[in-house]
């Protein structure tokens, strides 16, 4: 249950079924040239293993090949001060198993639906850099396990520094919908601070006919958890734009939260200091 207050609601868009698309004015880049090559081709996973700081390359069991260890170094490479000074902000999907949170997350950093996605193993995570008010912040997507025997020993990993959380069911699950009570238990029995913005996606909605889960039921539950809805498809092309805006809009919002990520650079870089921006206004798009 979350206790935010409307303050913190600043640079989210209205409450829509359907989100906005990410405005002109946000940028999406991509930040290495391996998430090109990862647009062309569907089996290519982009990944962001050794470029953040944050994630051990251990985790990474997926059953899928990696760019990894040249995405790694061409991020490395590329530019030093960026990766000093870029901001990391972890979002983690969470949700039944089958409901589509590879397919999601890969849509976003990679832009494409991939062919074939196999059971997620322990967890997987992709970045994506993303320009928002001049500012380049690396949104970097953990994409869990649903099954539970293969995401018993990363549990802990997901949740530490996380700064938002996206539950996903499937419109034509009404198990994964039922369920969602029981990963939103699981978050908060990890100590997730009321402050991270969580955000309810309904997956698959290209599917029209064989929708269990109504709306109205799927935004009762988002209001009554404070959470936003977007309904939306990963397979569907023309839904690309809303699922982009589920990760820009939490991107909006958790730039305005200085103080949040102030913490996650200095555990990236000891001994880098920044100093805080104190005009504390915002001109997001979101
Ligand atoms: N029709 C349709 N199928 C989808 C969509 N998203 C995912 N799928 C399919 O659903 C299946 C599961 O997708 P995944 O992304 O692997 O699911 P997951 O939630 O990551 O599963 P775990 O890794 O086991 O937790 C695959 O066969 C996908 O092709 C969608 O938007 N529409």
């Amino acid at each position: 249950m979350t206790n935010e207050s409307p303050e913190e609601d600043r640079g989210f868009p209205a409450r829509k079924h359907r989100a906005p698309a990410a405005e002109d004015n946000v940028t999406i880049l991509t930040s290495s040239a391996d998430f090109q090559a990862g647009r062309s081709r569907a089996s290519t996973w982009t990944s962001s293993s050794g470029s953040s700081g944050g994630g051990p390359t251990a985790l990474h069991h997926h059953h899928h090949h990696h760019a990894a260890s040249s995405s790694a170094s061409s991020l490395r490479g590329s530019s030093l001060e960026l990766s000093i000074q870029t901001r990391i902000f972890k979002i983690i999907v969470i949700g039944d198993s089958n409901v589509g949170k590879t397919c999601l997350t890969f849509r976003f950093t990679g832009g494409s639906f991939p062919d074939k996605t196999e059971a997620t193993i322990g967890v997987d995570f992709r970045e994506k850099a993303v320009e928002i008010e001049g500012e380049t912040i690396k949104v970097q997507v953990w994409d869990t396990a649903g099954q539970e025997r293969f995401r018993k020993s990363m549990v802990e990993h997901y949740y530490r520094n996380v700064h938002a959380v996206v539950f996903v069911y499937d419109v034509t699950k009404m198990a994964s919908f039922r369920n969602l009570q029981t990963w939103i238990e699981e978050c908060n029995g990890h100590r997730v601070s009321a402050s991270v913005p969580r955000v309810l996606v309904g997956n698959k909605c290209d599917l029209i006919d064989q929708i269990q889960v109504p709306s109205n039921m799927a935004l009762k539950f988002a209001d009554s958890h404070n959470m936003l809805l977007f309904e939306t498809s990963a397979k569907d092309p023309k839904e690309s734009q809303n699922v982009d805006s589920i990760f820009m809009s939490l991107a909006c919002r958790l730039k305005t939260q200085k103080s949040l990520l102030y913490r996650d650079v200095e555990r990236e870089e000891g001994r880098v200091e920044l100093c805080q921006r104190t005009d504390g206004r915002s001109n997001c798009p979101c």
